[in-house]
């Protein structure tokens, strides 16, 4: 798997746009046939897809020193592809497009299958480190009541699907869910915030090959950007800002690991201090 270090906001702000793009975009996700892992030292995060043609297990590695992947960590998934299952030691979960699941720490095997290998499922996936054993709980989109944010006349209207939460189900320190833009909606979290308790990492997909979203990032006073495409996830630390601009309406994923797991605990930025 990929290791990445840390970054400073004072190492940030001395980054070119490959330098931006090679400390936080992670662009080779979703390969078919393939699990993709990256683990990176903020909070120590694992960002990771997997794309099964035949079943792929979710293997361990030397970067967690432990005998299976979920002795020490949780992990969130959600489908972005058609129709798969996720088996977490024998007990099989049928996961359709944007269905979630929150699986706990101790579970042995996890293995991911598509239901139709020519039409993959796609399951992305966010993994933190967690000491305590919370029961595995399938999420449907269907069943969380979105919370409606921004407005058309701010070009932000959008719904915030919580997946991973206090309302729906326990973790440890894994928050996750799903926000989509409304139609003629580009902006994303905006006003913006941060949050030094915790980082962030937002996938950004539904996006047809011409679309872009310009992923803002950096300190609200020395901001930067990234040129995100379908299907590429940015790693936030928790001194960033993160919000973003597309060409047009597109739907992410957003999860944080960290110090708390208050969703509302963040710094609001007045746009009058954004540089
Ligand atoms: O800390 C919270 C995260 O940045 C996101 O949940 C924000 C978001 O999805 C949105 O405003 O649409
Ligand atoms: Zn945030």
């Amino acid at each position: 798997m990929e290791v990445r270090y840390g970054i400073s906001p004072i190492e940030g702000k001395g980054l070119d746009t490959k330098g931006l793009r090679d400390n936080f975009l992670i662009d080779d996700l979703f390969r078919n046939g393939e699990l993709k892992l990256l683990y990176s030292h903020i909070d120590r995060i694992i960002v990771g897809s997997a794309v099964p043609v035949d079943s792929l297990e979710l293997p361990a590695g030397k970067e967690l020193g432990t005998s299976f992947f979920l002795e020490r960590r949780e992990l969130g998934i959600i489908n972005i592809g058609s129709k798969g299952y996720v088996t977490l030691d024998g007990v099989k979960y049928e996961m359709n497009n944007k269905d979630g699941l929150y699986v706990g720490k101790g579970v042995r095997e996890v293995c991911f299958e598509s239901d139709n290998s020519n039409n993959p499922a796609k399951f992305y996936l966010n993994s933190a480190p967690a000491h305590k054993e919370y029961p595995t709980v399938k999420i449907d989109m269907k069943y969380i009541t979105p919370q409606h944010l921004g407005s058309l006349a701010s070009s932000n209207e959008r719904k915030l699907y919580q997946y991973i939460h206090p309302n729906v189900c326990d973790s440890c320190q894994l928050v996750m869910g799903l926000t989509k833009l409304e139609p003629n909606n580009v902006w994303n979290t905006f006003p913006c915030h941060t949050h030094e308790r915790r980082m962030e990492v937002y996938l950004y997909f539904d996006m047809d090959e011409e679309g872009l979203v310009f992923h803002l990032m950096g300190e609200a006073d020395e901001t930067r950007h990234i040129v995100m495409r379908n299907e590429q996830a940015v790693i936030s630390p928790s001194w960033s800002i993160h919000s973003g601009v597309g060409n047009k309406n597109y739907t992410f994923i957003w999860g944080m690991v960290g110090e708390n797991i208050e969703f509302t605990d963040m710094d609001h930025i007045d746009n009058i201090k954004i540089k």
